[in-house]
């Protein structure tokens, strides 16, 4: 299948569990939540998305025909004198409209541990390492177990006890950035000192001015 990607790029992973970790993120086009038309954004199911992932026209976007020749492509930026801890994170956009077992296949091929930041609507193929679920209210989730739940606050209608009770390994609650980011992230510390449960995850890649 022809894979569409809107950019790649080497940098930290600035959210959740592996926030520091440095890695290949790979950014693939189109989202089942919000055309990533700002005209379409009052009408989408997400409103809130910080990203543009439409069409492929990002650093090192563009179509790849074969899962091999994407995986090579992500590889060549990992540094050369060290291939190890290799680590790529698909995001999007939407990554699971995507990523298959050609690629998942592909990218471990190549020394790759792979992580998905997904919206938890589409099922988990086999072989990801490493599942990141974002939900979004108004969207039916499907992925109810994984390595951590990263919950954007506030969301209207939210039930967080119901997430809490879901099978994650980590549970992270991440202010909802925009206008009122200041406010949710007040409203993100109280909510994780009242439920020590969950932790905070910021988005330490704005704070630090990085990709
Ligand atoms: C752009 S999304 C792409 C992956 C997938 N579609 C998803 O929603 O999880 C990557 C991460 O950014 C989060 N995110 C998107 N917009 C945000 C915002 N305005 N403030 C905080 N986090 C946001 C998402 O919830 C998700 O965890
Ligand atoms: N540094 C960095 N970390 C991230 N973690 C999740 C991201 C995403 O957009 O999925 C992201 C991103 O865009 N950049
Ligand atoms: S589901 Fe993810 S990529 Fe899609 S619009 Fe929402 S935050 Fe953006
Ligand atoms: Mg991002």
């Amino acid at each position: 299948m022809t894979y569409s990607v809107k950019e790649i790029f080497y940098t930290l992973q600035g959210e959740g569990n592996h926030a520091g970790r440095p890695a290949v993120f790979c950014r693939f086009s189109g989202c089942n939540l919000w055309t990533g038309r700002e005209e379409d954004r009052s009408s989408a199911v997400c409103q809130f998305c910080d990203t543009d992932f439409v069409g492929t026209d990002g650093e090192g976007g563009g179509k790849f025909k074969q899962a091999q020749e994407l995986a090579a492509t992500i590889n060549a930026l990992w540094p050369q004198s060290y291939p190890a801890s290799k680590y790529v994170v698909f995001t999007g956009g939407e990554p699971l409209l995507q990523l298959d077992a050609a690629l998942i296949g592909a990218m471990h091929a190549v020394g790759f541990e792979i992580a998905i930041e997904t919206n938890g609507t589409l099922p988990v193929p086999e072989g990801v390492d490493w599942v990141c679920v974002s939900p979004k209210m108004g969207s039916q989730l499907v992925v109810h177990k994984g390595n951590e739940i990263k919950v954007v606050i506030p969301q209207f209608g939210q039930d967080m006890a119901a997430y809490a009770n879901l099978d994650f390994e980590h549970y992270f609650v991440q202010a909802m950035d925009g206008p009122l980011r200041d406010d949710n992230l007040r409203r993100a510390i109280d909510f994780c000192k009242q439920h020590p449960q969950w932790k905070l995850s910021l988005q330490t890649h704005k704070l630090l001015q990085i990709p």
